[in-house]
């Protein structure tokens, strides 16, 4: 199941065709890989980058020849220094060469050369942390962003922008209306499409939009990916895709993360979990 994804053909191909391609073989589902404190604890670990290490490669091995997409909540990883930083090297690495694509979340922000850094640490090929997409906040102006756009289109890696977070304390700035009518979502939104316009069937940039967010007034129709975090632990379901996405459901990539790692750590379980979720989701989502 992993080789269709990895071949040359495909390497070379823009993050949004290669997103299409490995969620039509493997499933829309998107496992988050966030070891809390309490998950490394239910898994029998110690706090400390060696329980860190068993609980990241123990979802690796388990998942990482059968779920397309995975989201390593880069704090967590962050948390334990140098070496938890390590272990989301190698855990890229890995799941890369297993065929599923990943996205490293960690909504990185900044202006100019400081954004070339972060773009170059993430995006580039040759950047420690080489994975497929990043999360990248706008707040700093969604022109701030260029350099990550650039780098992105340079590399064929794909960027996710936060425009209707999960949590509630998102519209305070969210719905908050800009110079010229629109809302700063919606801003981010146009944005995207027209970075997408081009794109033959997914383009490469998508936004961060919640499942929780119970409905929205904006366009989703961004010929893009739209990354939806907020399901399972924060209560969104595969129902609530279709009520917040509508037309734009199709380009889903639901995302949970401890609704799935609660299950380990025996892998027969994890996988158990990751298959029900990805049917769930292929239903909503008609794949
Ligand atoms: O709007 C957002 C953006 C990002 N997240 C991240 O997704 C996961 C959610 O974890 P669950 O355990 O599935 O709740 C986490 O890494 C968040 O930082 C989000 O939840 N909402």
């Amino acid at each position: 199941m992993s080789n269709e994804i990895l071949e040359s053909d495909m390497r070379n191909k823009p993050f949004g065709t290669r997103l299409r391609a490995a969620m039509d073989a493997r499933g829309p589902l998107c496992v988050g890989i966030d070891p809390h404190q309490h998950l490394l604890d239910s898994w029998g670990l110690p706090d400390t980058v060696e329980g860190l290490a068993s609980f990241t490669y123990g979802v690796v091995d388990a998942l990482a020849d059968r779920v397309a997409v995975f989201k390593p909540q880069s704090a967590f990883f962050e948390r334990f220094g140098s070496g938890g930083v390590a272990v989301l090297e190698q855990a890229t690495i890995r799941l890369r060469e297993a065929g599923a694509l990943v996205i490293i979340d960690a909504k990185r922000g900044d202006i100019g050369t400081t954004m070339a850094g972060y773009a170059s640490a993430y995006l580039s090929e040759k950047g420690p942390l080489a994975c497929d997409a990043l999360t990248v906040s706008p707040y700093l102006g969604f022109g701030s962003l260029q350099p990550a756009i650039d780098e992105a289109l340079e590399a064929g890696a794909g960027l996710f922008v936060l425009a209707l977070t999960s949590n509630p304390e998102g519209p305070q700035f969210q719905s908050a209306r800009t110079a010229d009518g629109s809302t700063v979502a919606g801003a981010v939104l146009n944005g995207l499409r027209e970075l997408n316009a081009d794109a033959d069937d997914l383009g490469s940039f998508g936004a961060v939009v919640g499942a929780t967010i119970s409905s929205t007034d904006e366009d989703l129709n961004i010929n893009g990916p739209l990354l939806a975090p907020g399901l399972g632990a924060q209560g969104g379901t595969a129902d609530s895709l279709t009520k917040v996405f509508g037309t734009a459901v199709r380009n889903v990539v639901p995302s949970s993360s401890r609704e799935i790692l609660g299950a380990g750590p025996d892998a027969t379980a994890l996988q158990d979990a990751a298959a029900r979720a990805n049917d769930a989701y292929r239903a909503v989502l008609g794949y």
